[in-house]
């Protein structure tokens, strides 16, 4: 399989080759090379940031409605080639097909879509001070930098993207060393959708490349996706610049399943939860903690619906579990699987499988302490918790670092929505989980992250207000 692109980087409209070290591309199924791409050197991510620079202005005074336009038509072009798009996706993931066919490059287009629209609704305030008077203005930031993870690579390129670029800003991105691909062919979208040469980049490598772009001193704002330890280097280093950041980090999310709650809906929603896209998703619920009297109505259904799970060639429509996307990450995941066997959890089903695969997998008889319950696996492994009643489960909910999400099941809406206001989490969802539409601000708080992507919310943080105070008389001065 090929799918090596023309050539490693995207600057001022061009695909660049790389200057720095090889970046070779694995298929996750096969492991077979399916591109080889060179990283980007110190003095070409400096180029691609001092071309965003120079490219930002011109793009920040056109109308918004025509900035809106270019990222329209984008999201129009990225569902023309979704079939294209989605297969690049899965070769560069290991994901299955029926799911990059409905969630990666479509959840990317609705972001560019809604971005789009919303661009000729911004407006500033007009401020009444009596004789005189005031305004805001909602500009730019400059040139954005966003780094993203692997395991939604060209949905997180989009959910970036379009809020910057939307407000006038300009952007380098570089995707994950893991998954290269799907930003590239962002930039060449976004250009064949009318946006100026320069105006958004692509640089690729592994995290020096990533620190180099922090520090770059064209770069205004720094957008990362990834996990806690990187979140907390790029915002160390991004604050000597005094700049911007969002900060999407990972999570330990707890899923709340009460005795009232439908059994089979919980059920799914905890697989849901635990094994879409192998478990490789930031806000998974994987501390599903579950009331005793319906833990075991809901393990026995749990392990029943588990066991038909098809897993297999990530290419074959009927697939529904793929390949974890590196061997260095289902490694990671196989030795949380032997810590929590060594703590004393039990297998409901799954364990540490073979190769690229990891079945999907559920402990139960696990405490709170143990290793398995702390910290996040980034992989397909559900940890089942029992509980007794409301108050000690939110307290244990709670007890953790991490912020991103957590879910509530229960028919008790006004239990449900009491719940989710003690949560610590920046995303709830009630009866329902993991579900991230572009109309509602996604983000983490505690260690999870800062800043919100998707929604309204999302301009805040690509942009910054500027206050002009109108004197309308003369001026009053005491000397
Ligand atoms: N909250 C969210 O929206 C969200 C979404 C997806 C993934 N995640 C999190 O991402 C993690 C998995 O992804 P990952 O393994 O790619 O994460 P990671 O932290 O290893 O890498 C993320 C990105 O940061 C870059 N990077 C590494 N060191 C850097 C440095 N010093 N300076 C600048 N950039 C650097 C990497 O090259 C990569 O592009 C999980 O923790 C997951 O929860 C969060």
């Amino acid at each position: 399989m090929n799918a090596q692109p023309a050539a490693s980087l995207f600057i001022d409209g061009h695909p660049v080759e790389g200057e720095g070290a090889a970046l070779p591309v694995l298929y996750p199924y096969t492991g077979e090379e399916i591109a080889s791409l060179r990283e980007a050197s110190g003095d070409q991510v400096a180029q691609a940031c001092q071309i965003a620079a120079s490219a930002q202005p011109a793009w920040a005074v056109l109308a918004p409605v025509e900035r809106g336009r270019v990222l329209i038509r984008a999201a129009a072009i990225i569902r023309e080639r979704n079939e294209e798009l989605s297969r690049l996706e899965t070769l560069d993931t290991g994901k299955p097909i029926q799911e990059t066919l409905v969630a990666d490059w479509e959840s990317g287009a609705q972001a560019l879509e809604f971005f789009g629209g919303l661009a000729a609704s911004i407006t500033g305030q007009m401020i009444p001070l009596g004789r005189d008077w005031a305004y805001t203005r909602r500009e730019p930031l400059g040139v954005c930098a966003g780094i993203g993870a692997w395991n939604y690579p060209s949905q997180i390129a989009c959910w970036k993207a379009a809020p910057a670029l939307v407000m006038g800003n300009a952007m380098v991105y570089k995707p994950s060393e893991e998954t290269p691909l799907g930003a590239l062919k962002l930039a060449e979208i976004l250009l064949e959708a009318g946006l100026p040469e320069g105006v958004y980049n692509v640089v690729q490598g592994r995290g020096q490349v990533g620190a180099a772009l922090t520090t770059d001193p064209n770069v205004a704002k720094v957008s990362l996706t990834g996990s806690v330890p990187t979140g907390r280097r790029v915002y160390t280093a991004a604050a000597e610049g005094m700049r911007h950041v969002t900060m999407e980090l990972g999570g330990k999310s707890p899923l709340i399943v009460f005795d009232d709650a439908n059994l089979e809906d919980a059920v799914s929603a905890a697989m849901l939860a635990n094994f879409y896209s192998s478990g490789q998703i930031c806000s998974n619920g994987t501390r599903v903690f579950l009331q005793e009297g319906i833990r075991e109505a809901f393990l026995d259904r749990l392990a029943e619906r588990v066991r038909n799970v098809r897993m297999g060639d990530p290419l074959d429509p009927e697939t529904q579990h793929g390949p974890i996307v590196s061997p260095a990450q289902a490694e990671k995941i196989r030795a949380a699987i032997a810590a929590g066997e060594a703590e004393g959890a039990q297998l409901l089903c799954g364990g540490p499988g073979e190769g690229a695969f990891i079945p999907p997998t559920v402990f139960t008889d696990a405490s709170d302490e143990m290793t398995i319950t702390r910290d996040e696996i980034f992989g397909p492994v559900m940890t089942t918790l029992a509980f007794y009643d409301e108050q000690e489960v939110v307290c244990r909910a709670n007890a953790t670092g991490y912020g991103l999400a957590a879910g509530v099941f229960t028919q008790d809406l006004t239990r449900a929505h009491r719940v989710v206001g003690r949560l610590e989490a920046g995303t709830c969802w009630i009866n329902t989980y993991n579900l991230t539409p572009v109309e509602m601000p996604f983000g983490g708080v505690k260690q999870s992250g800062l800043g919100r992507e998707n929604s309204a919310a999302a301009i805040e943080h690509y942009s910054q207000l500027k206050s002009v105070y109108v004197g309308m008389g003369g001026v009053d001065a005491p000397y």
